[in-house]
């Protein structure tokens, strides 16, 4: 017999899961110990290390993945290893980002990126609307930057926004929230799901610091849908993509193809649509800065991994050669 589990929580050689028919808040999650190396296979012969939100089919001999729909990816430290997935089979992207201090307009672009890249929709969630004096104004900025996104401006405290929000949790529905620490992310998390599933970042009451998640854990929610919380997302690490980037930012990429040189790197070529827009003031010097900043690191990524697939390839073709060789040589033959 086949069983059908959903990872709820990924540890290290560890997974929680629940059962497909036991995502309704009401089940306690169990352990499914992983092999040695922490890996498992898919359906279509890939080894991968489980994250949150991932499908486990598992019969009496082994466990294996479903391939992923969707996954969010970050870059993880080191040459040789691959991306990391911080969530798979997901279908909104909740881009958090706090409204005080002022939201930081770089760091949605960045987040954008990273959600566009997973195959998710994203939905940028501005919070802490009670602490400003002028919330939909700075709605306003972050929507411009934030093209063809749909954005919500919250308020745990007085409820602002949390309704529409609501209506994205249908049945079924799998949403990650992605944002810095400190963005109310795991209070958002609670609201939601109307009990608290996530220790905030409220002083404790022994006054011993403050809670920050460290774990990302998905939470059922009791209409069906299920919720994702992570810890704070540095800065670094985020995968970029050309066709993420040419997604968050559509409006530069769309200047980009005016440039009169195909190759125009936009610093005082004849011609430059970009230069143009900005002399205009029709493009802003923050935007095109985090345009570029963020295409050198998706240059950057492609080239280190090209360069682990070059020395993969390189491995196959020797361990190739190596059994052809012996394969000559046969059992028992002697060497020529
Ligand atoms: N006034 C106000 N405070 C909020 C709101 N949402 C969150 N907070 C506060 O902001 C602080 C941080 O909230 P958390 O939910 O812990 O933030 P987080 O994004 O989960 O942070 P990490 O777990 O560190 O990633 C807490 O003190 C919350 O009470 C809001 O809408 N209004
Ligand atoms: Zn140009």
């Amino acid at each position: 017999m086949v069983e059908l589990f959903r990872v709820v929580r990924a540890d290290k050689g560890a997974v929680l899961v629940l059962p497909a028919d036991g995502l309704d808040g009401e089940h306690e999650p169990h352990r499914v110990t992983l092999d040695r190396d922490g890996l498992v296979g898919t359906e279509d012969g890939e080894r991968l290390v489980p994250t949150v939100g991932d499908w486990l089919l598992v019969d009496e001999t082994r466990a294996s993945l479903r391939p992923r729909t969707t996954a969010l990816v970050r870059d993880s430290a080191g040459a040789t290893s691959r991306v990391q997935a911080l969530a798979a089979n997901i279908d909104v992207v909740l881009v958090v980002e706090h409204l005080d201090p002022d939201p930081d307009l770089g760091r949605i672009e960045r987040m954008l990126t990273l959600a566009w890249r997973s195959g998710a929709t994203p939905v940028v969630v501005l919070t802490k609307a009670d602490l400003v004096p002028d919330p939909d104004g700075m709605t306003a900025e972050v929507a411009a930057v934030a093209l063809a996104v749909d954005v919500h401006t919250v308020s745990v405290p007085t409820g602002q926004g949390l309704d529409a929000l609501r209506a994205l949790l249908v049945p079924g529905a799998t949403l990650v929230a992605v944002g810095p620490s400190g963005a109310g992310k795991s209070t958002l998390v609670n609201a939601l799901a109307g009990r608290d599933v996530m220790g905030t970042g409220e002083r404790r009451a022994d006054g011993r610091g403050r809670h920050t998640t460290t774990h990302r854990e998905l939470v059922p929610l009791a209409g069906g849908a299920m919720l994702i919380d992570t810890p704070g997302i540095r800065g670094v690490g985020v995968v970029a993509d050309d066709d993420a980037l040419d997604t968050t930012f559509a409006d530069v990429a769309a200047l980009a193809q005016a440039c009169r040189f195909a190759d125009c790197h936009h610093a005082g070529e004849p011609g430059c649509a970009i230069r143009a827009a900005l002399d205009r003031g029709e493009l802003a010097e923050r935007r095109f800065d985090s345009w570029q900043r963020l295409a050198r690191e998706a240059a950057y990524q492609a080239r280190r991994s090209d360069a682990r697939l070059r020395a993969e390839e390189r491995d196959r073709w020797k361990k190739v050669t190596k059994e052809y060789q012996r394969g000559l040589r046969g059992p028992g033959r002697p060497r020529p």
